[in-house]
């Protein structure tokens, strides 16, 4: 199990790299794999956690099993809402939240943005409780699910509040019309 979790590990941030390699180059860095410390350090504690588990209580196929089948599918569509964002936004995607409107940046409310504000964020939302619920990791689970919740809370407010001074009232009507893609956000 652990190897298909490195396989995940490996897609998800080498994919990030090459979109950004392809839509926003001058933006490209070490950064654009989006692996930081804090990141590095929650991965290796979730890992910690699932070799403790098979030492301490062994190996419980079945509960194994469908953990297994459960976390493929969410890390499946995370990847497809995340990925399915960034490709409507094109190069008006980046990593980092623009506080500058460049000339080539547009209000983009078409595609899966006409029904989830921030599917990047929903996406990896998903993917990250689904890389804990793969490794049937209970204590990853809930840590990853509520600090990937309070970042994105924050982030959220941060974008918005940027994209309210590029946008104004155009980006208010969207806001209200449509959902945010993060629970009670
Ligand atoms: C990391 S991307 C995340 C995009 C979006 N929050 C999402 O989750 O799909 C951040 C950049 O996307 C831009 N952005 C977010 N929503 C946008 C929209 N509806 N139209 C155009 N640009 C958007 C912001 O200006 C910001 O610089």
């Amino acid at each position: 199990m652990y190897f298909a979790f490195l396989i995940t590990l490996l897609t998800f941030h080498l994919s990030e790299w090459l979109f950004i390699y392809v839509y926003c180059r001058k933006e490209l860095s070490w950064s654009s794999t989006l692996l930081s410390l804090p990141y590095v350090g929650a991965m290796l504690f979730a890992t910690m956690e699932y070799v403790l588990r098979i030492y301490f209580l062994g190996k419980q196929t079945k509960m194994e099993k469908y953990c297994r089948l459960v976390g493929t599918v969410l890390v499946i569509l995370g990847e497809v809402i995340r990925k399915w964002g960034m490709f409507t936004l094109g190069s008006c995607f980046s990593h980092r939240i623009r506080t500058q409107k460049e000339t080539h940046h547009r209000l983009v409310t078409k595609g899966i943005y006409r029904w989830i504000r921030h599917p990047a964020y929903c996406g990896w939302f998903v993917w990250c409780i689904g890389t804990q619920v793969m490794l049937c990791n209970p204590i990853s689970c809930l840590l990853f699910t509520f600090l990937s919740w309070k970042f994105f809370q924050n982030r959220i407010a941060l974008e918005e509040s940027t994209l309210i001074g590029f946008y104004g009232c155009s980006y208010k009507e969207y806001q209200n019309k449509v959902w945010s893609g993060i629970p009670f956000l």
